[in-house]
Protein backbone atom coordinates (compact mmCIF):
# COMPACT_ATOMS: atom_id res chain seq x y z
CA UNK A 1 0.00 0.00 0.00
CA UNK A 2 1.29 3.36 -0.46
CA UNK A 3 1.24 6.49 1.95
CA UNK A 4 -1.45 7.79 -0.35
CA UNK A 5 -3.65 4.86 -0.18
CA UNK A 6 -2.94 4.39 3.81
CA UNK A 7 -3.98 8.16 3.85
CA UNK A 8 -7.42 7.79 2.26
CA UNK A 9 -8.29 4.59 3.81
CA UNK A 10 -8.02 6.80 7.51
CA UNK A 11 -4.65 4.21 8.51
CA UNK A 12 -1.73 6.10 9.87
CA UNK A 13 0.26 7.29 7.16
CA UNK A 14 3.87 9.04 6.40
CA UNK A 15 2.12 13.10 5.45
CA UNK A 16 6.20 13.59 4.09
CA UNK A 17 6.29 10.54 1.27
CA UNK A 18 7.36 11.87 -1.88
CA UNK A 19 3.90 11.75 -3.35
CA UNK A 20 1.94 13.28 -1.13
CA UNK A 21 4.35 16.05 -0.35
CA UNK A 22 4.88 16.71 -4.78
CA UNK A 23 0.66 16.76 -4.56
CA UNK A 24 0.27 19.92 -1.89
CA UNK A 25 2.95 21.57 -3.53
CA UNK A 26 0.23 21.21 -6.66
CA UNK A 27 -2.48 22.29 -4.81
CA UNK A 28 -0.23 25.20 -3.06
CA UNK A 29 0.66 26.72 -6.33
CA UNK A 30 -3.27 26.49 -7.68
CA UNK A 31 -4.05 27.95 -4.33
CA UNK A 32 -1.46 30.80 -4.71
CA UNK A 33 -2.61 31.02 -8.31
CA UNK A 34 -6.29 31.42 -6.74
CA UNK A 35 -5.39 33.86 -3.87
CA UNK A 36 -3.38 36.42 -6.07
CA UNK A 37 -6.11 36.71 -8.63
CA UNK A 38 -7.95 39.96 -9.68
CA UNK A 39 -11.71 40.06 -8.40
CA UNK A 40 -12.35 40.77 -12.28
CA UNK A 41 -10.76 37.33 -13.70
CA UNK A 42 -14.20 35.56 -12.59
CA UNK A 43 -13.66 32.96 -15.38
CA UNK A 44 -9.42 32.55 -15.03
CA UNK A 45 -10.89 31.96 -11.30
CA UNK A 46 -13.72 29.28 -12.12
CA UNK A 47 -11.08 27.70 -13.78
CA UNK A 48 -8.04 27.49 -11.43
CA UNK A 49 -11.30 26.07 -8.88
CA UNK A 50 -11.81 23.15 -11.67
CA UNK A 51 -8.48 22.36 -12.03
CA UNK A 52 -8.22 22.38 -7.79
CA UNK A 53 -11.25 20.24 -7.19
CA UNK A 54 -10.30 17.92 -9.66
CA UNK A 55 -13.67 18.27 -11.69
CA UNK A 56 -15.96 21.09 -13.53
CA UNK A 57 -17.41 22.78 -10.49
CA UNK A 58 -19.78 25.82 -9.66
CA UNK A 59 -18.15 26.57 -6.29
CA UNK A 60 -17.16 29.86 -5.13
CA UNK A 61 -14.06 30.27 -3.41
CA UNK A 62 -13.09 33.86 -2.06
CA UNK A 63 -9.36 34.34 -1.65
CA UNK A 64 -7.65 33.30 0.79
CA UNK A 65 -8.70 29.82 0.33
CA UNK A 66 -5.80 27.10 1.08
CA UNK A 67 -6.24 23.35 1.23
CA UNK A 68 -3.85 20.14 1.48
CA UNK A 69 -4.84 19.03 -1.76
CA UNK A 70 -8.35 19.87 -3.33
CA UNK A 71 -9.64 16.85 -5.35
CA UNK A 72 -10.56 15.00 -1.55
CA UNK A 73 -13.16 18.36 -1.53
CA UNK A 74 -16.52 16.51 -2.88
CA UNK A 75 -18.70 19.95 -3.14
CA UNK A 76 -22.29 19.75 -4.42
CA UNK A 77 -23.84 22.58 -6.49
CA UNK A 78 -24.25 25.88 -5.42
CA UNK A 79 -21.35 25.50 -2.55
CA UNK A 80 -19.72 29.03 -1.27
CA UNK A 81 -16.60 29.80 0.94
CA UNK A 82 -15.85 33.34 2.11
CA UNK A 83 -12.63 34.86 2.62
CA UNK A 84 -9.85 32.94 4.68
CA UNK A 85 -11.16 29.78 4.46
CA UNK A 86 -8.76 26.64 4.93
CA UNK A 87 -9.88 23.17 4.26
CA UNK A 88 -7.92 20.13 5.10
CA UNK A 89 -8.53 17.63 2.68
CA UNK A 90 -6.75 14.50 3.37
CA UNK A 91 -9.48 12.43 3.86
CA UNK A 92 -12.73 12.75 1.84
CA UNK A 93 -14.73 15.66 2.41
CA UNK A 94 -18.21 15.03 1.15
CA UNK A 95 -20.14 18.78 0.98
CA UNK A 96 -23.58 18.47 0.06
CA UNK A 97 -25.86 20.92 -2.26
CA UNK A 98 -26.26 24.96 -1.26
CA UNK A 99 -23.69 24.50 1.71
CA UNK A 100 -22.21 28.27 2.70
CA UNK A 101 -18.93 29.03 4.53
CA UNK A 102 -18.54 32.14 6.36
CA UNK A 103 -15.06 34.08 6.52
CA UNK A 104 -12.57 31.83 8.74
CA UNK A 105 -14.16 28.51 8.69
CA UNK A 106 -11.48 25.59 9.01
CA UNK A 107 -12.41 22.15 7.85
CA UNK A 108 -10.04 19.55 9.25
CA UNK A 109 -9.57 16.01 8.48
CA UNK A 110 -6.20 15.73 9.98
CA UNK A 111 -5.35 13.91 12.97
CA UNK A 112 -2.26 13.78 14.77
CA UNK A 113 -1.10 11.03 17.33
CA UNK A 114 -1.38 12.59 20.85
CA UNK A 115 2.17 10.62 21.91
CA UNK A 116 4.62 13.47 21.23
CA UNK A 117 7.64 10.88 19.97
CA UNK A 118 5.05 9.21 17.42
CA UNK A 119 4.09 12.85 16.20
CA UNK A 120 7.41 14.11 15.95
CA UNK A 121 8.01 11.29 13.31
CA UNK A 122 5.64 12.42 10.92
CA UNK A 123 3.26 9.58 11.29
CA UNK A 124 -0.78 10.61 10.97
CA UNK A 125 -3.91 9.62 10.02
CA UNK A 126 -7.21 10.66 8.42
CA UNK A 127 -11.27 11.18 9.18
CA UNK A 128 -13.14 11.48 6.52
CA UNK A 129 -15.85 14.51 6.93
CA UNK A 130 -19.82 14.44 5.57
CA UNK A 131 -21.41 17.70 5.60
CA UNK A 132 -25.35 17.81 4.26
CA UNK A 133 -27.34 20.12 1.94
CA UNK A 134 -28.15 23.51 2.78
CA UNK A 135 -25.99 23.94 6.04
CA UNK A 136 -24.27 27.42 6.81
CA UNK A 137 -21.13 27.52 9.14
CA UNK A 138 -20.67 30.97 10.44
CA UNK A 139 -17.57 33.15 11.06
CA UNK A 140 -14.48 31.04 12.48
CA UNK A 141 -16.61 27.79 12.86
CA UNK A 142 -13.96 24.61 13.28
CA UNK A 143 -15.28 21.26 11.72
CA UNK A 144 -12.97 18.75 13.73
CA UNK A 145 -11.97 15.35 12.15
CA UNK A 146 -14.63 12.21 11.19
CA UNK A 147 -18.13 14.58 12.41
CA UNK A 148 -21.17 13.98 9.96
CA UNK A 149 -23.70 17.39 9.95
CA UNK A 150 -27.00 16.72 8.65
CA UNK A 151 -28.98 18.58 6.14
CA UNK A 152 -30.59 21.98 6.99
CA UNK A 153 -28.07 22.94 9.72
CA UNK A 154 -26.77 26.54 10.70
CA UNK A 155 -23.80 26.24 13.25
CA UNK A 156 -23.18 29.92 14.79
CA UNK A 157 -20.32 31.49 14.59
CA UNK A 158 -16.89 30.78 16.40
CA UNK A 159 -18.53 27.35 17.29
CA UNK A 160 -16.11 23.89 17.45
CA UNK A 161 -17.90 21.30 16.01
CA UNK A 162 -16.20 18.07 17.34
CA UNK A 163 -19.43 15.71 17.20
CA UNK A 164 -22.11 14.62 14.74
CA UNK A 165 -24.80 17.04 14.74
CA UNK A 166 -28.61 16.18 13.62
CA UNK A 167 -30.44 17.47 10.48
CA UNK A 168 -33.19 20.62 10.94
CA UNK A 169 -31.35 22.21 13.89
CA UNK A 170 -29.55 25.41 14.51
CA UNK A 171 -26.15 24.44 16.98
CA UNK A 172 -23.64 27.18 18.43
CA UNK A 173 -20.67 26.41 21.21
CA UNK A 174 -17.95 24.80 22.16
CA UNK A 175 -18.72 22.02 21.51
CA UNK A 176 -21.29 22.78 18.89
CA UNK A 177 -25.04 21.51 20.46
CA UNK A 178 -28.31 22.05 19.28
CA UNK A 179 -29.90 24.84 20.85
CA UNK A 180 -33.19 24.53 18.67
CA UNK A 181 -34.99 23.15 15.49
CA UNK A 182 -35.58 24.76 11.77
CA UNK A 183 -38.53 23.38 9.99
CA UNK A 184 -37.40 21.30 7.11
CA UNK A 185 -36.60 22.13 3.96
CA UNK A 186 -40.37 21.62 1.46
C1 LIG B 1 -21.16 33.27 3.84
C2 LIG B 1 -21.41 33.89 5.12
O1 LIG B 1 -21.96 33.22 5.92
S1 LIG B 1 -21.01 35.48 5.52
C3 LIG B 1 -21.97 35.86 6.99
C4 LIG B 1 -21.24 35.59 8.24
N1 LIG B 1 -22.17 35.70 9.34
C5 LIG B 1 -21.99 35.08 10.49
O2 LIG B 1 -21.00 34.44 10.73
C6 LIG B 1 -23.11 35.17 11.46
C7 LIG B 1 -23.45 33.79 12.05
N2 LIG B 1 -24.62 33.88 12.85
C8 LIG B 1 -24.73 33.45 14.12
O3 LIG B 1 -23.79 32.91 14.71
C9 LIG B 1 -26.06 33.68 14.76
O4 LIG B 1 -25.86 33.98 16.13
C10 LIG B 1 -27.04 32.51 14.62
C11 LIG B 1 -27.37 32.28 13.15
C12 LIG B 1 -26.49 31.20 15.19
C13 LIG B 1 -28.27 33.01 15.36
O5 LIG B 1 -29.26 32.10 15.31
P1 LIG B 1 -30.67 32.45 15.97
O6 LIG B 1 -31.50 31.25 15.75
O7 LIG B 1 -31.18 33.76 15.46
O8 LIG B 1 -30.27 32.54 17.50
P2 LIG B 1 -30.49 33.69 18.57
O9 LIG B 1 -29.77 34.91 18.17
O10 LIG B 1 -31.96 33.75 18.87
O11 LIG B 1 -29.73 33.05 19.81
C14 LIG B 1 -30.22 31.92 20.48
C15 LIG B 1 -29.25 31.65 21.64
O12 LIG B 1 -28.03 31.18 21.12
C16 LIG B 1 -26.95 32.04 21.51
N3 LIG B 1 -26.06 32.18 20.36
C17 LIG B 1 -26.35 32.67 19.15
N4 LIG B 1 -25.28 32.61 18.34
C18 LIG B 1 -24.29 32.07 19.08
C19 LIG B 1 -22.95 31.73 18.79
N5 LIG B 1 -22.44 31.95 17.60
N6 LIG B 1 -22.21 31.16 19.76
C20 LIG B 1 -22.74 30.94 21.00
N7 LIG B 1 -24.03 31.23 21.31
C21 LIG B 1 -24.78 31.78 20.37
C22 LIG B 1 -27.62 33.35 21.85
O13 LIG B 1 -26.83 34.10 22.73
C23 LIG B 1 -28.90 32.88 22.45
O14 LIG B 1 -28.65 32.45 23.78
P3 LIG B 1 -29.68 32.82 24.98
O15 LIG B 1 -30.96 32.16 24.57
O16 LIG B 1 -29.01 32.23 26.17
O17 LIG B 1 -29.77 34.31 24.95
Amino acid sequence: MTEKEKMLSGLMYQAWDAELLDERQKAKELCYKLNHLSPSQPQVRKALISELLGLESDASLESPFNCDYGYNIKAGKGFYANHGCTILDCAPIHIGDNCLLAPGVVISTAVHPLDPVERASGEEFAKSITIGNDVWFGANVTVCPGVTIGDNVVVGAGSVVNKDLPSNTVCVGAPAKPIKEIAPKP
